[in-house]
């Protein structure tokens, strides 16, 4: 692999496919032994996570579903931040044990408005499975229970994850490079 240019930036090598798959595979043998008999419900939020989602569910052995959603964010009428309205939940939460699928948790800042929507809805387990997450760019503490890597606080592509549109066909996961200035 080597420096690719997307739009006007250059990103380099950062995790290989064969490193990416070997620690998606020991994450999915992981679920695999603690969820047997579960039956969970894998929500995979789009559009950054369709790559990790399809090669997870490959892995599973287990009796499993999955439903992909997309979060929309608008305005609320009184409140000053942006609310976060789930598109294409159809299923019912209540009792089940539900997994959520992110390729990257980087601030916090979407499952901290998501996860409580589900909590809502009383499922069993509420299980998040991501990636990736940049602990130093955390602001709003989030627990992954199934972490594929902790990276550093620098802007990734590939593997579902995208620059300005572009990039998320890549099979491995590349990092931005910093230019000195
Ligand atoms: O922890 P946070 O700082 O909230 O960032 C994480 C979110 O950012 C990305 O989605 P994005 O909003 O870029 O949409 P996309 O998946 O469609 O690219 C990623 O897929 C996560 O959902
Ligand atoms: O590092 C990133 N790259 C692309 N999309 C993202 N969304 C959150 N963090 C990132």
């Amino acid at each position: 692999m080597s420096v690719i240019k997307v739009h006007d930036k250059a990103f380099q090598p950062y995790i290989g496919e064969a490193e990416l798959q070997q620690r998606i595979k020991e994450m999915a043998e992981q679920i695999n032994t603690d969820l047997k008999g579960e039956r969970p419900l894998f929500i995979a939020i789009l559009n950054g996570s369709f790559m990790f989602a399809a090669d997870m569910f490959k892995y599973l052995t287990i009796e499993a579903e999955i439903s992909f959603i997309k979060l929309a964010s608008y305005k609320g009428m009184k409140s000053t931040g942006n609310i976060i309205q789930a598109i294409g939940l159809d299923e019912d939460l209540f009792g089940r044990t539900v997994v959520i699928l992110e390729d990257i948790v980087d601030t916090g800042k979407t499952l901290s408005q998501f996860l409580p929507q589900l909590e809502h809805q009383q499922p069993k387990k509420l299980i998040v499975a991501s990636l990736l997450t940049k602990p130093d760019a955390m602001v709003h503490p989030i627990k992954i229970d199934y972490l594929g890597f902790s990276v550093p606080n620098k802007f990734l592509l590939g593997y579902g994850l995208d620059y300005d549109g572009l990039g998320r066909n890549l099979p491995a996961i590349y990092q931005l490079v910093e230019s000195e200035q």
